[in-house]
């Protein structure tokens, strides 16, 4: 099936994918005040390998860096995860303006990006099983925002991009939010243990000029620029949203 984002469209999605509409959707509105600080979660750590690191693809819907996840090459383990959950691949959600485009909301403040880190449970086999799992997959959320990407502007370009660490994206602190939802694209599995960064990293206005530069449409074909691929928050739904700070 294909799915789009725009608003309306964003409504139907049950209609072909009926997790959806589930109870532990992602994204959400994080209202800090309302979180619960868990003195019991531990930090979370990533080990990276910049090896692991294959290729950049614009794929009509988001810019993806895909990494080498066929063993426990590059892990983040810790926080509210059990187990060393293995690296598959970093994307980002972002808007057509700097005021908006992430897709988890802070007290009201939507980031102009939003980077989500995906790693799965190698315990259930394949990425694949881990989907069917609620503790199958993780995902490190990190907003942007803006302070201050070429050749992979058309939907299918791909290019080498080797010797990178992930783990230089990561914010100074640490502190993070956690709660258990769902991909945040189609078919919405409710298999994520969401660890979203409390503190952004900035980005320049011509790093966020470059990605909103990417295309939805493919060489030779009419422009469309890629922007406005974030989903809007879902209901929490009596969740808890744990905080690893006061
Ligand atoms: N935005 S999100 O919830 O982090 C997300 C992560 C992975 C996917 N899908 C995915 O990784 N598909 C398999 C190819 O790696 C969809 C949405
Ligand atoms: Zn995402």
């Amino acid at each position: 099936h294909g799915w789009f984002y725009d608003c309306d469209r964003e409504a139907r999605w049950h209609e072909n994918y009926p997790l959806a509409k589930g109870d532990n959707q992602s994204p959400i509105e994080i209202s800090s005040k309302d979180a619960r600080y868990d003195t019991c979660l531990s930090p979370w750590h990533a080990s990276y390998d910049p090896g692991a690191a294959k290729t950049i693809l614009n794929n009509g819907r988001t810019c993806r860096v895909v990494f080498d996840d066929t063993f426990d090459r590059s892990v983040l383990r810790g926080g509210p995860l059990s187990g060393a959950y293995r690296l598959r691949q970093l994307h980002l959600h972002w808007g057509s303006s700097d005021d908006h485009g992430s897709e988890h909301v802070v007290d009201g403040v939507k980031y102009a990006a939003e980077l989500h880190m995906v790693h799965w449970n190698p315990k259930h086999g394949n990425f694949a099983g881990a989907l069917k799992q609620s503790d199958g997959v993780a995902v490190v959320g990190i907003f942007l925002k803006v302070s201050e990407i070429d050749n992979i502007k058309t939907k299918g370009k791909e290019a080498p991009f080797q010797h990178f660490d992930p783990s230089i994206l990561f914010p100074k602190s640490r502190d993070y939010w956690t709660y258990h939802g769902s991909f945040t694209t189609p078919p919405c599995e409710e298999c994520i243990t969401w660890i979203l960064l409390r503190e952004p990293i900035e980005v320049s206005a011509d790093q966020m000029a470059k990605l909103r530069s990417l295309s939805k449409n493919g060489e030779n074909e009419p422009v469309n620029p890629l922007v406005d691929n974030w989903r809007p928050p879902q209901p929490v739904k009596g969740r808890i949203v744990r905080a690893s700070f006061k």
